[in-house]
């Protein structure tokens, strides 16, 4: 079997008496989508801010690409290939639906922000811009302000700029939230496809999502990993029913 891209070790972290991530070993290997589930307040963004960097971890370890990242900050994080989508919009909402990718770009170079005009004259990356906006579908808004799109292109517009990262890792926070039911089927159908580049951890509450895509499922309850296996495993888990799909086991 291939290293794994990511893998935690024995994560742990409190806050004061709480303990939301307790001894978390899990990993994400090469064209795999690996779906983190759980309930509200399981741990799943403490996990994934422990991950990216946002949170530093009381106990355990982070695996980057085979490199021990435990200690480097968020940035360093990105520049190893990491590339997070929120659950909370993190787009420019002034700034157009290129502009936004053209942001992504620097920030894969960690360019200063008054160089955007530079980089809009920037043939080369201005192509790389439009054609992670043409794998959305959102090519033809390039000129349209943030702003303005709807909720579920800028759900959309942030898998773009992830992807103007040219990551090694996607980790990716509830992408379907607040998208319709047609949204999910379009965001899934992206989301499958991304796998290929880039193995894709993911947090979701939308099950017929996470049953459509995952390759592997980690069930988080009360900031343990109680369960890990494929669909079916997960599907007919006993424990997992009971403690998290709400089901007489
Ligand atoms: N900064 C903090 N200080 C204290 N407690 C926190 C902090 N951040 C999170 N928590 C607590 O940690 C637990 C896990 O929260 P977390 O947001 O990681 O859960 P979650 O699984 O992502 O939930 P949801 O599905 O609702 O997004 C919760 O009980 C939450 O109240």
């Amino acid at each position: 079997m291939s290293e794994p891209l990511l893998a935690t070790r024995g994560l742990t972290k409190r806050f004061g008496a709480l303990t939301v991530s307790e001894d978390i070993s899990i990993d994400l290997r090469a064209g795999e989508i690996h779906a983190i589930i759980g309930p509200n307040g399981a741990g799943k963004s403490t996990l994934i801010a422990q991950i990216c960097g946002a949170l530093p971890p009381d106990a355990g370890d982070i695996h980057i690409l085979g490199r021990d990242a435990t200690r480097l900050d968020t940035r360093a994080r990105a520049r190893l290939g990491l590339a997070r989508t929120f659950q909370i919009s993190a787009l420019a909402m002034e700034h157009t639906v290129l502009q936004n990718a053209l942001l992504g770009c620097l920030g894969a170079r960690g360019t200063p922000w008054r160089f955007l005009s530079d980089v809009l004259r920037n043939g080369h990356l201005r192509s790389r811009a439009e054609a992670t906006l043409e794998r959305v579908g959102l090519l033809d808004l390039a000129a349209v302000r943030t702003a303005e799109l709807s909720h579920g292109q800028r759900r959309l517009l942030e898998v773009a700029v992830a992807l103007t990262l040219e990551p090694k890792i996607f980790v990716m926070d509830e992408p379907m939230a607040g998208l319709g039911a047609e949204g999910s089927r379009h965001m899934t159908e992206i989301l499958s496809n991304l796998r290929k580049e880039a193995p894709i951890l993911l947090v979701e509450h939308d099950m017929d999502a996470v049953f459509a895509l995952a390759d592997r499922i980690s069930v988080l309850v009360y900031g343990r990993v109680v369960a890990s296996g494929t669909v079916e495993e997960i599907r007919a888990d006993p424990t997992v029913r009971e403690a998290y799909l709400g089901e007489d086991a």
